[in-house]
């Protein structure tokens, strides 16, 4: 396909220089060079479709970089980072060294914030408003917020904030609600149902019916009081966002340049809180988007975009997900205590079939973490036993939940953390790094690492039977293809295993006897470095409670330690037994594996675990590096 008009702008000022009347086969040809480029990379598909029109519209009306844009989740920013010099690096888009799927400061000055997770532009932007004021400097800042995005309570302390001066200084903050009724899954709440009436025109009609009902049958005297309160409300009903104290302008047609131009010029030269909703559709202009936004929502590799997206004819292994997935429907048929929770991620946590088959047990709360910690306590008080399907990285944003309304009243919630670890494309600000340390730091709360497909199901089990808080971690992705047991066995709570032994008679000449103590799925990787260092292999299962028996067992038969983990090393699974070894008075040396004390930015899991050295080259070159042939280490056998 040619792009001619599209090839011309490498810059927003070049797009500013176009006739107005140019602008729509601008945004045609944008829309299309985004499907043919998502289509040879993959990525987010639907909402950047989406947002081609308000795109182009934006960055004509308003002095980018300049004035700044704020792009919530910032999964939607394609056509911006076109728009924006970066044409010709999408075909590297979200791979190692290529542009990043979210908006990045360190990538480009018209990224203006970095985004990834929902709901902070308004702050953000009201920040940037507020700074202007301050500064004395006259730009303005937007926020694009979609409507799924607005269903947390983030958003809402924003909009609480920017809507009224502080000091007298207002913030000239413009919010744009990006709504097309969709959030990954279909959007779900109240604030849902009330944009869709706002959408519908309904609103004004209710507020007219409530007025004649009141008015009729009633004495003259009353007539006239309510006569006055209703036509106030009919005439311009306050809009919520309205009540916030912003300036309520739509609902408009968010692919019409006619309709986005106009009112964006006019937005644009007013001071103050505005807020303009706009309403478009989730894969606008790919019919096979437009017919399944679920689905489309993002492309996990290549595809045909005349096909669509293709299961492949192979089965693939199952992935972590699927086996949370038929696990909760198994451990639901038999414990109708059980609710599942996801905050807006069904499809992503594995959910359909069990929303399918416990509609009354399955609670999609909308992008709202920090509740559904929370909403799940409420639930463990009256005895239910809630299953939290959370992204590891979702659950930061839960945090205080976690501590103080779960950990602290022992409540009996299982977190299931999917995308633990590395996530690969979706890079630093969705991978999974820290849960091992920020949770295995909170007071009665359990960390349980599975090491394949078969024991992830088995430690849902075993975290699902124990009565307290405990978290159960899995990678994004497939494991390494065991079998699954279909019978649900608890694990001893508290115990590892010992998966391969040193042929290393400790103390004796040579390298010395290592034990790796593995975490998770780094186990095999470990497996295979030990196979060509002969080193001892332990599959630690938990690392809290950690198997301390196991630990003085191998320290006093091996001469150093390895801990493999992936997740950060400060304050990860390796410190827990650097603790238990003071603990316990052993002193041996320890090497301690996992990921970096800096962020790891996007690309392909295996580049990136290689990278790390979490890879099996990379853990016996550690090993071998710091331990090698150290005789030093070496004790003298009990005999000699
Ligand atoms: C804190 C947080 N939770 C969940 C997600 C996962 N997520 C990414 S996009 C999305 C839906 C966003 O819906 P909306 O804002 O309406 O944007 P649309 O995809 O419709 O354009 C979700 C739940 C996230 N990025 N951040
Ligand atoms: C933008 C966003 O946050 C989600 O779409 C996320 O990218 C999903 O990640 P997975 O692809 O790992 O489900
Ligand atoms: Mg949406």
């Amino acid at each position: 396909m040619s792009f001619p008009l599209l090839q011309t702008i490498d810059s927003p000022a070049d797009l500013r220089r176009l006739p107005r009347a140019q602008l729509k086969q601008l945004a045609d040809e944008l829309r299309a060079y985004v499907l043919e480029s998502v289509s040879k990379t993959g990525g987010h598909l639907g909402s950047n479709l989406g947002t081609v029109e308000l795109t182009v519209a934006l960055h004509y009306v308003f002095n980018t970089p300049e004035d700044r844009l704020v792009w919530d989740v910032g999964h939607q920013t394609y056509p911006h980072k076109v728009l924006t010099g970066r044409r010709d690096r999408m075909p590297g888009l979200r791979q190692l060294g290529g542009i990043s799927g979210f908006p990045r400061r360190d990538e480009s000055e018209y990224d203006t914030f970095g985004t990834g997770h929902s709901s902070t532009s308004i702050s953000a932007a009201h920040g940037m408003a507020m700074a202007a004021k301050i500064k004395g400097e006259d730009r303005k800042a937007v926020a694009i917020i979609g409507d799924g995005a607005m269903t947390a309570g983030m958003a809402f302390e924003a909009l609480n904030n920017a809507g009224v001066a502080h000091g007298g200084l207002m913030g000239d903050v413009l919010v744009i609600l990006n709504d097309n009724d969709m959030s990954i899954s279909p959007p779900v709440g109240a604030l849902n149902k009330y944009l869709a009436r706002l959408m519908s025109g309904s609103f004004y009609a209710a507020a007219r019916e409530g007025a004649k009902s009141v008015l009729k049958n009633t004495p003259l005297y009353e007539f006239a009081r309510r006569f006055e309160e209703h036509t106030k409300g009919m005439v311009v009903p306050g809009t919520i966002f309205e009540e916030f104290g912003f300036n309520y302008v739509g609902p408009i047609d968010g692919h019409d340049l006619d309709s986005l131009i106009p009112t964006l010029e006019n937005l644009r030269d007013r001071g103050g809180p505005q807020f303009l909703h706009v309403v478009t559709k989730k894969g606008a202009g790919y019919k096979l988007a437009e017919a399944d936004p679920v689905k489309y929502h993002a492309a996990s590799g290549k595809f045909d975009p005349a096909v669509g997206f293709v299961k492949s004819a192979t089965p693939a292994k199952p992935t972590f997900t699927q086996i949370f997935g038929e696990w909760l429907c198994d451990m639901a048929e038999q414990d109708p205590r059980l609710v599942g929770i996801t905050p807006a991620m069904r499809e992503g946590s594995g959910m359909v079939e069990f929303h399918k088959r416990f509609p009354t047990r399955y609670h999609d709360v909308g992008i709202a973490e920090q509740h559904s910690v929370t909403f799940a306590a409420g639930l463990a008080c009256e005895g239910l036993k809630p299953v939290v399907a959370i992204y590891s990285t979702f659950l930061q944003r839960a945090y205080d939940q976690l501590v103080h309304d779960v950990a602290l009243q022992n409540l009996d919630v299982l977190f299931a953390l999917d995308r633990a670890g590395l996530v690969g494309a979706d890079g630093a600000t969705h991978a999974g790094n820290y849960d091992i340390a920020f949770t295995r730091c909170i007071p009665l709360m359990s960390v349980l690492t599975p090491a394949d497909e078969n024991e992830c199901r088995q430690a849902l089990y075993t975290g699902y039977q124990h009565v307290g808080p405990v978290t159960v971690r899995y990678p994004r992705g497939a494991g390494v293809g065991t079998a699954i047991e279909k019978d649900m066995q608890a694990w001893p709570w508290g115990k590892g295993e010992i998966r391969r032994e040193s042929g290393k008679a400790q103390g004796r000449a040579g390298a010395p006897r290592i034990a790796i103590l593995a975490f998770g799925t780094v186990l095999y990787p470990a497996l295979q470095a030990a196979e060509q260092l002969d080193a001892t292999v332990a599959n630690m299962r938990f690392v809290k409670p950690l198997d301390v028996d196991l630990v003085r067992q191998l320290a006093e038969s091996h001469d150093a330690f390895v801990t493999v983990e992936e997740g950060c090393i400060m304050g990860g699974a390796g410190s827990a037994v650097m603790e238990a070894l003071q603990a316990m008075g052993l002193n041996l040396p320890v090497l301690q594996l996992g990921l970096p004390d800096q962020f790891v930015e996007h690309g392909d899991p295996a580049k990136l675990m290689a990278q790390c050295g979490l890879d099996a080259a990379g853990i016996a070159q550690s090993i071998l590096q710091r331990f090698g042939a150290r005789p030093e280490l070496l004790r003298p056998a009990a005999n000699e």
